[in-house]
């Protein structure tokens, strides 16, 4: 069995709940509140700055130039592709760049980030690749579910979401980084591989969490409690 589909059991119940949770079933059913999904993505506008910088560090990580050149792509697609479907998102919510740029990253979203940064910073390029891999095909097995529902991916709000995400072009991005990550696990050791397995599931919870995150609104749990 390939790495991947080894780590994609082991994670399977975590992404389930993510399917299951219920910001990503009113994205799939269009019930959820314009103002919660406005909340998500500030707080994803944020988190793709640091994203791309974990591929930045593939970049300088990698040996091999094709793929210095798909890291230096995917930097690249979010930074100018990605962020524009964010741009036109806070365009039709009436949400400024500046704005975006102003916010402040909530716990969770800082906790992850600085996660992804770390084990990217201090490990190796398998390591690196096992931090982002849940980040991005677990978008499109969500994507890929909610583009099932009759009429989701024709929503007028959220249907440009689940179409961007259950789309061909998405998916051939995904399957690059699982091969590759495929490619780079090849003859590590037990140890090494668990240690990919860890990540990898780490940042499968980090998904669930900032789904959660989202939903809850949540900033830092600290300021609630002094009422700031
Ligand atoms: C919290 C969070 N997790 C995953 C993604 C999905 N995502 C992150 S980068 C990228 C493009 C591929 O490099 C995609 C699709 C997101 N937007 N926000």
């Amino acid at each position: 069995m390939s790495f991947c589909k080894h780590v994609f059991q082991q994670a399977e119940e975590i992404w389930e709940q993510s399917h299951n949770h219920p910001f990503v079933r009113g994205i799939g059913d269009g019930t959820l509140p314009i103002e919660t999904f406005q909340y998500y993505l500030v707080q994803d506008y944020l988190y793709l700055l640091d994203y791309a910088k974990v591929y930045a560090l593939g970049v300088v990580k990698a040996h091999n130039p094709r793929i210095m050149e798909q890291f230096a792509k995917q930097m690249d697609g979010i930074l100018n592709g990605e962020m524009s479907l964010h741009k036109q998102y806070a365009k039709r919510l009436g949400v400024s760049i500046e704005e975006m740029e102003r916010a402040k990253p909530s716990a969770m979203n800082l906790a992850y980030t600085n996660y992804m940064l770390s084990v990217s910073q201090s490990g190796t390029l398998a390591e690196l690749t096992a931090s982002l891999l849940p980040c991005m095909w677990s978008y499109w097995e969500i994507g890929k579910r909610l583009n099932t529902i009759p009429g989701a991916a024709d929503h007028v709000f959220y249907g440009e979401w689940i179409r961007s995400y259950s789309s061909v072009e998405y998916g051939e991005m995904c399957m690059w980084m699982m091969e590759l990550l495929d490619k780079l696990a090849e003859g590590k050791s037990d140890t090494e591989l668990a240690r990919l397995e860890e990540i990898f599931l780490n940042t499968s919870r980090f998904e669930y969490l900032f789904w959660d995150m989202a939903y809850r609104k949540e900033m830092w749990e600290i300021e609630r409690s002094i009422g700031v």
